[in-house]
């Protein structure tokens, strides 16, 4: 069982490059499987989703190669086979398995997803849009099973604002027949990146990144390059640990009006945050205690759920009250016994955080990450606080985090890992 350890007080100083964004590398990798020739994806962060995705796609039967940060799919090998269970259930975008092979095979049997346990997380959007495309549904043992005769089709409009069902859509409507219209659509930057990619193959897709999506299918989608855009969440994650340390870190090769929710907070707090063109700069502060702010999740542009974890161990060493609400997802709350462990005062009511802010900081302790976010917030609460924190838990940091101990000795964190059976990586 693997940990990670981290005596903490070191102000990060340096420059961060981020990686490609999880959340759209786990949903091209399965777009590729709609096409009838390679596929190359650049920019590609070496996370477990993404290498769990990889042994999927051979499983399924595609050759694939990854040669540094770029992965070479050539999907016409693939074969249209059930995946009940196994790697399916290791992570959420796996999901998207079942508009990629509904869109290409017409037939598709995918075990339910994984992912982060934040509460409820339900697919009724995914489903109502695939029957919507003239899909039949079935739920059996733990899986969906999908068929369609003929794909065609027509407008859906989502009951709920979701990224997932979102994507879903439009990869099974890249090769439906005619015009799909996905209205009350996700708007989230990941959203684009799949449409410009689904264009790139051939199909026509206008008003991703708006809350109308125009999608005109492909009866035959062609391969191609694309570069996946970079992730605002590891960014995001970087931002906050600079200002719990009280750092000077510049963030590289971002896009920093991907930024703004969290951007916006930062600078509410009393943070200096400098824009440049494609790199974003927490810059030194004054030793004056960070202000409390109040936080409000949402759909983007809204505040990311997924930066709410790590934003709540900043505001435990702020000074005041602040309010946390998660309205995406109400009960993601599981990283807040934890940080008490180190000293935080939060009280969890309903959907959202009381934070009793200590400007004196938090001490080190031995937690352990239930999530992948949880353990964001776990890292960033280690890096402020006096003495050494042991992390456990950390298989889930590894799903959405690329070289994070890599990039955290270089901005000078004193980080490590050990694995109980076989010794110290990293120190
Ligand atoms: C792989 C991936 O991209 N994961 C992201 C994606 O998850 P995911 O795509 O699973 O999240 P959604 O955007 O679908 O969920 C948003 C909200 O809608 C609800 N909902 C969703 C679908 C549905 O059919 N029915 C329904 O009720 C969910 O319970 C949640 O409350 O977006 C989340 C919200 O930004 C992020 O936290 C995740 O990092
Ligand atoms: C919730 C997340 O991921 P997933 O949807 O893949 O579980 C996340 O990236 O914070």
């Amino acid at each position: 069982m693997e940990k990670l350890y981290i005596s903490g007080g070191n102000p990060l100083r340096g420059t961060v490059t981020i990686s490609g964004a999880k959340n759209s590398a786990v949903a091209l990798i399965p777009a590729s499987i709609l096409a009838e020739s390679p596929v190359i994806i650049d920019n590609l962060p070496h996370i477990n989703d993404v290498e769990i995705y990889i042994k999927i796609l051979k499983e399924l039967g595609a050759a694939v190669k990854l040669e540094g940060s770029s992965l070479y799919i050539d999907p016409r090998g693939i074969q249209s086979k059930p995946l009940p269970n196994g790697k399916v259930q290791k992570l959420r975008a796996s999901y998207y398995l079942m508009g990629a092979m509904l869109g290409r095979f017409g037939e598709a049997m995918i075990g339910l997803p994984g992912g982060c346990n934040l509460g409820p997380r339900p697919i009724d959007q995914h489903i109502k849009g695939f029957e919507a495309l003239g899909a039949t549904v079935e739920s059996m043992d733990g899986s969906l099973s999908l068929k369609a005769t003929e794909l065609r089709g027509d407008k859906i409009y989502l009951d709920v604002v979701s990224v997932g069902a979102t994507i879903n859509i439009m990869l099974a409507a890249a090769r439906s027949e005619g015009l799909t219209i996905i209205e009350n659509a996700a708007k989230e930057p990941e959203i684009i990146d799949v449409a410009t990619l689904l264009t790139s193959m051939g199909a026509t897709i206008k008003g991703a990144g708006t809350d109308v999506i125009r999608i005109t299918g492909k009866s035959k989608l062609l391969g191609c390059r694309h570069s996946i855009i970079p992730d605002r969440i590891e960014a995001g994650t970087y931002m906050i640990a600079a200002a719990a340390t009280r750092g000077d870190v510049t963030i590289e090769q971002v896009i920093p009006r991907h930024l703004e929710g969290i951007t916006a907070k930062l600078e509410e707090m009393g943070i200096r945050v400098l824009e440049g063109d494609e790199s974003i700069r927490v810059a030194p502060q004054k030793q004056t205690p960070f202000r409390s702010v109040n936080v409000r999740t949402g759909p983007y542009p809204g505040f990311a759920t997924d930066l709410q974890q790590p934003m709540t161990s900043l505001l435990s060493i702020s000074e005041g009250t602040s309010v946390v609400t998660d309205s995406i997802y109400a009960a993601r709350f599981r990283h807040v016994d934890e940080l008490a462990r180190m000293g935080a005062r939060i009280n969890v009511e309903g959907s959202s955080a009381f934070i009793e802010g200590n400007a004196a900081g938090l001490r080190g302790a031995q937690v352990t990450a239930s999530d992948l976010r949880a353990g964001a917030a776990l890292v960033v609460a280690a890096l402020s606080a006096q003495g050494v924190t042991e992390i456990g838990g950390v298989e889930h940091i590894d799903r959405g985090y690329d070289m994070l101990e890599e990039k955290l000795l270089a901005l000078g964190a004193n980080v490590w890992r050990k694995d109980e059976r076989v010794g110290i990586h990293g120190a």
